[in-house]
């Protein structure tokens, strides 16, 4: 291995704390981290992984193409059991596909998902053996072109026939032409199809069948089916997500998965769930995902390269004559990056907890019990929207901040920008996300009003919340909570009353909610604003005897509160809760915290743990050997393969030359 950039080193030797030590907190434990290693490390020595065409110098027919190539790669890797543990895969994979997405990425994050929870037992065993062995690959195929946000209104209809216990799957409109789902266009060969169920001319709302798309033979298209790729995307162009369209496609009453409802033979409906949105059930799993394994990963991905790159590249003077400083000593540069990180360890602490949340209800609810469902859609819902919108924005500040060369691809950062902005769309679009959030806190907010007491995540809203702001010097995690909970209840409660107000105007409920939403989605972000604050601050409570991690760990939730007061600072003082001193005492101590935390800012990114094949950036190089390797990455471009390049002799010489030697 090249010698380590002495700009690097000198800042790893200079952190206030163990790196190994803070990643074994982030992975969960020391057992994950050394797991989680071991399948990193089996995965890099491997040709396969780390061979093939450059990603970035190849056309999209090619990186789907390679892509695709990985995927036989892992499915015969995991065909021989050694993925057993969910984690194990999960990790071989981000090594396989860095910041892309899988063309089997739907079968083993929803299709496989889908199956094992809205199956009958009988169906269970037909059906997830086969995905899990690859003997069949799988999409989760519910968007149309038409209707992504709004289920109620799919177009694809399934109609039944008793006769001959079928149903006959239809696309009887052009915007009912299901559009988006990945892996779809050219490499499934099944699919879980959400569609408008009818029988005896009755609808009965979108419902999961199973169908065959492709011959499992010769992958030819199955009679009455269309399907294809959508063409190029902002990103995601390792994935083919296509286009379905059934005309009059049968297929037996058994391919309904019939855990959630039954339709007997005779077209007899039976509703088995006791919740009419259980056939909703894998948004929510990969909503929770989406918090911690996308959202966060990508961020912290952006923040391990502009952070280090900022310790590698010099430029400009701090010192009148001086030599030139390291960027990150520039305190603007601290301000685009140490609250991005700061966001980055928030989120990641929010993300462990939904995730294991996630497991923990729905296992509950498997076993019947959904009392805590609706909390779990919220929160899921709420967390997935904020912070894959911060993620985003924090990618694209640390891409900024990387000057000129964080807008080549050598960066890393457009890649990991493209994939992860994606998030902000898919498995929900995040407004509307937050209006599902919006109509939990409204619910919670009359449940309060009536003096009834609400709980879990909402438990602050029938609270009595302080008047006044107690936040001072030394800015106690409970004085930081109480602002933010102020601040939350308050701005539920402005926009409950208003519709309660417009309501009474006469307005109908529909449209005095319609004229409130912009407030309540800014009651929803302030809500997940809150929460992730807490559970950031429950981390710090919980944590064990690491004095030196814990004192880092509190500067940065410090920062990342300090720094959304300031952000946010008007729903914090308009209503005289905080005094103008307060906020300016806030905004004083983000700069003072910025430079507490900047002697350990390498090594908080080194604690990600990222190998610099996921990372994939020249600037965020492990060894911050960076002008030598932008200077490689450069002489690699295909364009440089000849001296002369095609289009010279094609179209320059003959203008500056009048001839032509083509
Ligand atoms: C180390 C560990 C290993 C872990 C491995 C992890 C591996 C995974 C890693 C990463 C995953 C990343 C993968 C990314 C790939 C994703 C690719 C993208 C896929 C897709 O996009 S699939 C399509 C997704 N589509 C959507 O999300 C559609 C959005 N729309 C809706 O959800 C709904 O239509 C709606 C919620 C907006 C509205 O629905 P509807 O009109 O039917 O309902 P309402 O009338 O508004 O509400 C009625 C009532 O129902 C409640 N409700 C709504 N949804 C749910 C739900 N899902 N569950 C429970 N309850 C729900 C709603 O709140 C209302 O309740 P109240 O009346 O208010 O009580
Ligand atoms: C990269 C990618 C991968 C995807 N993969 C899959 C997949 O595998 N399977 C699959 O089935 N789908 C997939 N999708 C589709 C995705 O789930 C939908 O695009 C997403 O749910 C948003 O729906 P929409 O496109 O209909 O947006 P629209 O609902 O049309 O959104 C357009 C605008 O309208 C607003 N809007 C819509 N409804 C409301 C409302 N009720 N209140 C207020 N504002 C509203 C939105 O906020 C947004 O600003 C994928 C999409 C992308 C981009």
């Amino acid at each position: 291995m090249a010698a380590v950039n002495p700009d690097l080193q000198s800042e790893r030797d200079g952190a206030t704390f163990d790196t190994n030590k803070l990643t074994f907190l982030l992975d969960g434990g020391e057992g994950m981290t050394e797991r989680r290693r071991e399948v990193e490390a089996e995965a890099l020595a491997d040709p396969e992984v780390t061979g093939g065409p450059h990603y970035h110098f190849m056309s999209r027919p090619e990186q789907y193409s390679d892509a695709v190539r990985k995927a036989v790669h892992y499915m015969k890797q995991a065909k021989t059991g050694k993925f057993d543990n969910p984690a194990d895969a999960h990790w071989y994979r981000n090594t396989l596909w860095p910041n892309e997405m899988a063309p089997i990425g739907l079968h083993t994050t929803m299709f496989l998902p889908t199956l094992e929870n809205n199956s009958s037992p009988e169906q269970k065993e037909k059906w997830a053996p086969l995905a899990k062995d690859f003997k069949i690959i799988g999409t989760y195929s519910q968007t149309e072109m038409g209707h992504g946000t709004n289920l109620k209104a799919l177009e694809t209809t399934a109609t039944y026939e008793p006769e001959l216990e079928q149903f006959i799957l239809h696309s009887p409109t052009l915007s009912s032409i299901k559009w988006w789902p990945g892996g779809l266009g050219k490499t499934s060969n099944f699919a879980v199809v959400m569609a408008s169920m009818i029988i005896k001319g009755k609808n009965y709302g979108m419902h999961p069948f199973i169908v065959q798309l492709r011959s499992l033979e010769d992958h030819t298209v199955i009679t009455g089916i269309e399907v294809g790729d959508i063409g190029p995307k902002f990103g995601f162009n390792t994935i083919d997500n296509g286009y379905l369209k059934f005309d009059h496609v049968r297929i037996p009453r058994e391919n309904l998965l019939m855990k959630n409802a039954v339709v007997e033979p005779d077209g007899t409906y039976v509703r088995i769930a006791k919740n009419e949105k259980a056939a909703y059930s894998t948004m929510i799993f990969v909503r929770a995902m989406i918090v911690l394994e996308v959202a966060t990963r990508g961020l912290a991905q952006a923040c391990t390269i502009a952070v280090r790159y900022s310790c590698v590249r010099r430029q400009s003077e701090l010192v009148p004559g001086g030599p030139e400083p390291k960027v990150l000593d520039f305190q603007t540069q601290q301000y685009k990056l140490l609250p991005v990180l700061a966001s980055c360890y928030a989120y990641w602490f929010s993300g462990l907890f939904i995730r294991m949340t996630y497991f923990q209800i729905n296992y509950e609810i498997q076993q019947g019990n959904i009392d805590l469902l609706p909390e779990l859609h919220a929160v899921s819902s709420g967390l997935k929207a904020f912070t894959s919108y911060g993620s985003m924005a924090g990618i694209e500040q640390c891409r900024l901040a990387c000057g000129g060369h964080g807008f080549s691809q050598a960066s890393g950062l457009p890649k990991i920008y493209t994939t992860m902005t994606a998030g902000c769309t898919y498995e929900g679009e995040n407004s509307v996300l937050y209006l599902q959030m919006a109509r939990y806190l409204m619910k919670s907010f009359l449940q309060a009003e009536k003096g009834e007491t609400t709980t879990n995540s909402v438990a602050y809203l029938s609270k009595k919340n302080l008047d006044k702001c107690v936040l001072g010097a030394t800015l106690s995690p409970d004085t930081i909570i109480a602002a933010y909970e102020h601040r939350a209840a308050r701005l539920v409660r402005k926009a409950g009353l208003r519709v309660n107000a417009l309501e009474a105007a006469g307005k109908p409920y529909h449209e005095a909610w319609n004229l409130t939403s912009v407030q309540f989605t800014k009651a929803a972000e302030a809500h997940c604003h809150y929460f992730v604050v807490l559970k950031f601050a429950d981390t710090l409570e919980e944590m064990e005897d690491e004095a030196e991690i814990h004192n880092v760990l509190l500067q940065l939730f410090q920062l990342y509160a300090c720094y959304g007061i300031t952000n946010y600072a008007a729903d914090f003082t308009e209503d005289g809760f905080m005094s103008q001193e307060q906020l300016d005492m806030v905004r004083l101590r983000v700069l003072d915290l910025m430079a507490d935390i900047r002697p350990n800012a390498v090594a908080l990114v080194d604690s990600f743990d990222y190998p610099d094949h996921i990372l994939g950036s020249v600037l965020g190089r492990y060894d911050g050997n960076v002008y030598e390797n932008l200077y490689k990455w450069a002489k690699d471009s295909p364009l440089n393969k000849t001296e002369v390049h095609d289009s010279y002799y094609k179209y320059l010489q003959p203008m500056i030359t009048g001839k032509s030697n083509l």
